[in-house]
């Protein structure tokens, strides 16, 4: 609960009576007890269940396996982490391993690269059992800043770099930031990744939709962001910045490099603060949308009138081809912001201590991995290769899979790890989920957990245009089993359609 305002006078008090639990969901925080995150909720919860219920008692389920596709989680699904990655991890987690008695032993496993990058860790790190700086290892930073300025061409300062829990920690500190009162508004994308909505709603700031372009390829317009600042504005919502994300999440589009500077003129003419969240930066499989453009690359390249926009850029370990999801890795660059706010978010850091070390320790391998000539590189190469082609193959299948479904469209993932089809329901479905006090979307959804072990969420947790329906799917699960877990929706779907059928 660091992230509400404690300082709220609250008007709760706690129950008097001398029975009974002092502590209700009638006398807690108001605002945590609204609060939604879909991603995690009612299917989830039950797919879970379900997941239990397999290891007592298979005999009454019609799957042998329930298959989490609710969350970007690639290690749940068995892809295997970077192995250069966990052979660092793990000599920093035992420094025994580094003495120079264990080193004939030692090398028989690791490779020399691996033992002296963890030895330079541990030289700037210490133990990665002590609190590090609460910005994060000054070393890493300077390496994230290297990394930015290899991708982007331009300057990175260490200083304007803040290592966090994930990139969600830093979500939150910036959005808890930007909030005064409850008329604070932050321009948020729909479809959305709902950290924006959740987040939003404990800190009691007002979301303000702009509506990605189904039929646009999920495509974002100049005039659609207009029309959502004006509308809010007129309305009397402080409208004060506008998040991003690229590659989009539920939605996979990629922003072209024209599309990011009408973005930035926009915010610059509103005079709105950039959220830039870049987390699925290397998952562009459409070779037309690569190479990945960051904010902070189009501002710098954009003329002297933009160069005091407001900007901050995200991003995390738990994405990409690594999948370090558990390790909590992740950054946000700071771009053109007040010293003084400088000093508010370095205060708001502190509280928390500092990000765990290990997350900060895969931040730094991530940005600074393997190069042409380090004797791990060929295999680094090899296995990056192998995880992205193959997310690549899965996310065309998918797609091809949910366009071949009746009334079921989906536009290609240009990147990211998600689907979001668009599901035209009989009048008979949505009648029966209006019985089960239900969206339609999470009546398909729930339908399809029951029938497949397959979890999906539905549209409905990341916002869409009123009246239609969507689920967001990752495209996850292995390939040696994307067959029939094809084959396993498609029958899902066939017989779901027959049984409402109008
Ligand atoms: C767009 C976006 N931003 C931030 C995050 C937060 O990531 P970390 O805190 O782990 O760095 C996610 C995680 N993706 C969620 C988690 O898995 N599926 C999702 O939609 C995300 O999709």
């Amino acid at each position: 609960t660091s992230y509400i305002q404690l300082n709220q006078r609250s008007t709760i008090r706690f129950a008097s009576t001398k029975h009974g639990k002092v502590l209700t969901t009638e006398t807690m925080h108001p605002l945590v007890k609204s609060v939604e995150y879909a991603v995690r909720g009612a299917l989830p919860i039950r797919a879970e269940a379900l997941s239990q219920q397999l290891k007592k008692d298979p005999s009454k389920l019609n799957f042998d396996k329930v298959v989490f596709c609710n969350i970007g989680n690639p290690q749940q699904l068995n892809q295997k982490p970077i192995t250069f990655f966990r052979q660092v991890a793990s000599l920093c987690e035992n420094p025994e391993l580094l003495k120079t008695e264990n080193r004939a032993l030692v090398s028989k496993l690791y490779p020399a690269d691996a033992i002296a990058r963890a030895q330079v860790l541990l030289k700037n790190i210490g133990s990665v059992g002590a609190y590090s700086h609460s910005k994060g290892i000054t070393h890493i930073r300077e390496n994230v800043a290297k990394f930015i300025e290899r991708r982007d061409g331009y300057a990175a300062d260490p200083e304007n770099i803040f290592l966090t829990q994930g990139a969600s920690e830093g979500v939150q500190k910036v959005i808890q930031l930007l909030t005064q009162n409850q008329q604070s508004g932050i321009m948020i994308p729909i479809p959305q990744y709902p950290l924006y909505s959740a987040t939003l709603s404990l800190v009691d700031a007002a979301p303000v939709p702009y509506y990605l372009n189904e039929s646009q390829a999920w495509g974002l317009g100049r005039e659609e962001l207009q029309k959502s600042v004006d509308e809010a504005r007129k309305k009397g919502v402080d409208v004060r910045a506008l998040v991003i994300i690229n590659p989009g999440n539920p939605t996979g589009q990629c922003l072209s490099e024209e599309n990011i500077k009408e973005i930035i003129q926009f915010c610059h003419e509103e005079r709105i603060v950039l959220l830039a969240d870049e987390v699925y930066q290397t998952n562009i499989y459409q070779p037309e949308r690569r190479p990945f453009h960051s904010f902070k690359k189009v501002l710098k390249s954009m003329g002297p009138e933009y160069q005091e926009q407001e900007l901050f850029s995200f991003h995390s370990t738990s994405k990409g081809m690594i999948g370090e999801c558990g390790r909590r890795g992740g950054y946000f660059e700071c771009v053109n912001i007040d010293p003084a706010i400088m000093e508010q978010l370095y205060k708001i850091s502190s509280i928390s201590l500092c990000p765990n070390v290990h997350g900060q320790i895969m931040v730094d391998l991530m940005t600074n991995p393997p190069v042409e000539g380090d004797e791990s590189y060929p295999q680094y190469k090899a296995e990056v290769d192998a995880i992205f082609q193959s997310l690549g193959r899965r996310a065309t299948k998918l797609a091809q899979c949910f366009n071949g479904l009746e009334g079921v469209t989906c536009n290609d993932a240009e990147g990211a790890m998600y689907l979001f089809p668009q599901i035209t329901l009989p009048n008979k479905a949505i009648e029966a989920a209006k019985k089960e006090g239900m969206t339609p979307d999470s009546f398909y959804a729930m339908g399809m957990l029951e029938a497949t072990g397959v979890c999906v969420i539905p549209g409905s947790g990341f916002g869409q245009e009123p009246g239609t329906f969507h689920f967001r799917s990752t495209f996850l699960p292995e390939e040696n089993l994307f067959d029939k877990f094809c084959g396993s929706l498609e029958d899902f779907h066939k017989s779901f359609m027959n049984k409402y059928r109008d």
